[in-house]
C-alpha cells in the first residue's frame, strides 16, 4: 500500500513538474463547482416556494442566483476539462519518458525477451495517459464528496431519512469496481495476443518483411493471422465487459429502488403539509445531481481501477529495474593486462530450459585476435552477448584483468567495448551521425567520424554520398537508402569510433561485403586494432574460413560447446572438426590447399 501511495505521491509530483499554476487553478475550481451545483438546488427551491405564494421579488432573486450557479458550473467543467487536458498530456509524455528510463535502466537486455516483463510493459504503455489521469480522479472524488455532503445536508433540512439516498448510492459504485475485475483479467489475458497482432502488423507494413511476404504471396496470411489475434483479443474484452455490465445494471437497479422510495416519501411530506413544493423540486433537483454525480465517480471509479491496475505494473517495472540495477563498483584495471576469462560459463534464454551454451572456459591474451567458428545456431552470437554484458551468464563467471565482470558496473565495462553485429541497427539519421553515435561523445567530431570511416574502409561509400556525412539515410526519412552491404560498412564505421577499446566484436562483419572491401578492411583491421600485436583484443566470428587463418587463437562450437580451440596450423594438424569444416569450405570454392 505505501508503495501504491508512493506512485500517487510520485504522479502529483510530476503534475506540479508539468504545470503547477494550471494544477492549482483546477484545485480551485472544484470547490467551486461542488458549492454551485448546491446553489442552483436552493435557488430552484426558493423559485417554487416563492412563485407558489406570489413574491415577484423572491422569483427574481432566485431566478438570478439559479442562473448564475448554472453560468459558474458551464464555465467551470469547460475550462477545467480544457486545463486538465492539457496538464494530462504533458504528464503522460512525462510518464513514458520515465518508462523509457526504467526500461534502460536495467543493464542487460534479457528482459527484452521475458513475455511477462513484455505483456506488463506493452499494457503500461497502453496505459501510460490513465495513469497520468490518476490524480484528477482522486480530485474528482473529493469534489463528488463535498457535493454529496451539500446534498445530504440540504436533503437532512427536508427530512433525517433522505440522507439514506446516500446509501443507496454505494452500490452502482461497487458495481463499477467489481465490474473492472474481469476486464482487466482480460487485458492481462490477451496482452500477448495484443503484441503478436501488433508485430504481425508490423511485418506487413516494414519494409524489410514486407518486400518477402509480398514475394511469397503470404501478405493475407499474415493479415488473417493478424486478424485471428485481433478477434480472439475482441472475444476475451467483449465477454469481460458483457459480465461486468450484469454487475453495473445490478448496482443501478438498487438504486433506483432507493430514488423512488425517497420521491415516494417527499410526496407523502408535502401531501401531508409538513413540505413545500419547493422542497419537492429540490429533492428532485437533488437527486438528479447525485445521481449525475454518482455517474461521474462510478466512471472515474472504473478509470481509477484501470490506472491502479496501470499503477502496479509500473511498480513492478520499476521494482524489476532496481532489483537488476547494476550493483558492482570494483574499478576495472585500466590495462586489464590478464585479458579475458570464460569460467565453466552457461547460459539458457529466459522462457527456455535448454542451454545454449554449457561448460565453456577460455583464455582470451588482451591484444590477441580470436576467431569464433561454429554451425548456424552453435552459440557464437550468445556468446557475445555474454561478452558485451547484455546478458549474464546463467552459470560459471566472466572476468577482465582479473575482475570478475559482475563485480563491475556494466557501463565501465561497456566503456571499453566497440561492436558491430551482422544484424546492425539501419539508424534513419545523417551519415556522419549515423556512424558517430558510435561514440557520443563525439557525435558531431567531424574528424573522428572521418578516421572511423577511414578505418572501416568506407571511405569510398561516403565519397559516394550525394551530401557525403550530411546525408540524411533512411527511406522512411525521406533520406537515402543503402544497400546491406553499405549499412554493414556504416555499421563497420560505428565500431571503429572508438579504436582505443579493449575488446572489438565483430559479428560476421563481412557478410554483406564484396571481397574487395572485405579484403582491404582486413588489411586495415589488421594495423589499427588487435591483429598484429595491437593492445585492443579482437573477437571475430565468422563463417569465412580464409579469415580465421590470421587469428592467434581459434575456437570452435558445436552445441554450444567449445569443441576445439587453438592456432590454424595446430588444428589442422590436429584434422578434427575445424580441418573437416575447413577443407569443406576451401572445396566448395574449388581451392584444394590449406
Ligand atoms: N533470444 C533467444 N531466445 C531463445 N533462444 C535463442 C535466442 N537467440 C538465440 N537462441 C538460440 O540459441 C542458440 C544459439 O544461437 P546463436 O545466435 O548464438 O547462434 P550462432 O552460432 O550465432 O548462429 P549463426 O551462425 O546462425 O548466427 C540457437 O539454437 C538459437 O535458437
Amino acid at each position: 500500500m505505501t508503495t501504491r501511495w508512493a506512485v500517487w505521491r510520485h504522479l502529483v509530483t510530476l503534475h506540479w513538474r508539468a504545470h503547477r499554476r494550471v494544477v492549482l487553478l483546477i484545485a480551485l475550481l472544484a470547490p467551486l463547482e461542488a458549492a454551485s451545483f448546491a446553489l442552483v438546488s436552493v435557488a430552484q427551491r426558493h423559485l417554487a416556494d416563492s412563485a407558489t405564494n406570489g413574491v415577484l421579488a423572491g422569483v427574481l432573486a432566485a431566478a438570478l442566483l439559479g442562473g448564475l450557479g448554472n453560468l459558474v458550473i458551464s464555465g467551470v467543467l469547460r475550462t477545467k476539462a480544457n486545463l486538465q487536458a492539457d496538464v494530462v498530456e504533458r504528464v503522460d509524455a512525462l510518464v513514458s519518458a520515465e518508462v523509457l528510463r526504467t526500461v534502460t535502466a536495467v543493464p542487460t537486455i534479457e528482459h527484452l525477451e521475458r513475455t511477462d516483463y513484455l505483456d506488463r510493459l506493452s499494457l503500461l504503455l497502453r496505459g501510460t495517459r490513465s495513469l497520468a489521469f490518476a490524480p484528477w480522479q482522486l480530485v474528482t472524488f473529493a469534489t463528488v464528496a463535498v457535493q454529496v455532503g451539500l446534498s445530504c445536508w440540504l436533503l437532512f433540512g427536508v427530512h433525517p431519512a433522505l440522507v439514506l439516498l446516500v446509501l443507496f448510492a454505494v452500490p452502482p459504485v461497487w458495481a463499477v469496481h467489481r465490474a473492472q475485475r474481469p476486464v482487466r483479467a482480460a487485458a492481462a489475458a490477451t496482452a500477448e495476443l495484443r503484441r503478436h497482432d501488433a508485430r504481425l502488423h508490423g511485418m506487413a507494413t516494414s519494409h524489410h518483411s514486407a518486400r518477402e511476404l509480398r514475394l511469397a504471396g503470404a501478405v493475407d496470411v499474415v493479415a488473417a493471422s493478424a486478424d485471428r489475434a485481433w478477434d480472439a483479443a475482441l472475444d476475451t474484452a467483449y465477454r469481460a465487459r458483457s459480465r461486468g455490465l450484469g454487475w453495473k445494471l445490478g448496482g443501478w437497479a438498487i438504486h433506483t429502488l432507493g430514488y423512488l422510495a425517497a420521491l415516494g416519501l417527499v410526496a407523502w411530506l408535502v401531501v401531508g403539509g409538513h413540505a413545500t413544493l419547493g422542497d419537492l423540486i429540490l429533492f428532485i433537483t437533488l437527486a438528479g445531481q447525485l445521481r449525475a454525480q454518482l455517474a461521474q465517480a462510478a466512471d472515474q471509479f472504473d478509470g481509477f481501477a484501470e490506472s491502479l491496475h496501470c499503477g502496479e505494473q509500473y511498480l513492478w517495472l520499476r521494482r524489476y529495474s532496481a532489483e537488476h540495477e547494476a550493483t558492482g563498483t570494483v574499478e576495472l584495471p585500466s590495462s586489464p593486462s590478464g585479458g579475458i576469462r570464460l569460467r565453466d560459463v552457461g547460459f539458457t534464454y529466459p522462457g527456455t530450459e535448454e542451454p545454449v551454451l554449457s561448460g565453456v572456459t577460455v583464455d582470451i591474451p588482451q591484444g590477441s585476435t580470436v576467431a569464433v567458428v561454429g554451425d548456424n545456431g552453435a552459440g557464437k552470437t550468445t556468446l557475445v552477448k555474454l561478452l558485451t554484458g547484455m546478458y549474464r551468464p546463467t552459470t560459471g563467471a566472466i572476468s577482465v584483468g582479473g575482475v570478475d565482470l559482475d563485480e563491475t558496473a556494466p557501463a565501465r565495462w561497456r566503456d571499453r567495448v566497440t561492436a558491430a553485429f551482422q544484424d546492425g541497427a539501419e539508424f534513419a539519421l545523417p551519415a556522419g551521425r549515423a556512424i558517430g553515435v558510435g561514440r557520443v561523445e563525439h557525435l558531431d567530431d567531424r574528424e573522428a567520424v572521418e578516421r572511423a570511416v577511414d578505418r572501416a574502409g568506407a571511405g569510398e561509400l561516403v565519397l559516394a554520398l550525394p551530401r557525403g556525412l550530411d546525408t540524411q539515410l533512411g527511406a522512411v526519412y525521406d533520406g537515402l537508402e543503402l544497400s546491406g552491404g553499405q549499412w554493414q560498412q556504416l555499421a563497420l564505421a560505428r565500431a571503429m569510433m572508438r579504436p582505443d577499446a579493449a575488446l572489438t566484436f565483430l559479428d560476421e562483419p563481412t557478410a554483406a561485403l564484396d571481397p574487395r572491401i572485405e579484403h582491404q578492411l582486413y588489411e586495415r583491421m589488421a594495423r589499427h586494432v588487435g591483429v598484429a600485436g595491437g593492445a585492443g583484443t579482437t573477437i571475430l566470428i565468422t563463417h569465412r574460413f580464409s579469415t580465421t587463418r590470421m587469428a592467434d587463437h581459434i575456437l570452435v562450437l558445436a552445441g554450444g560447446r567449445v569443441v576445439e580451440q587453438g592456432r590454424h596450423r595446430d588444428l589442422m594438424a590436429r584434422d578434427g572438426v575445424y580441418a573437416t569444416l575447413y577443407r569443406a569450405q576451401l572445396g566448395a570454392y574449388g581451392v584444394t590447399h590449406e
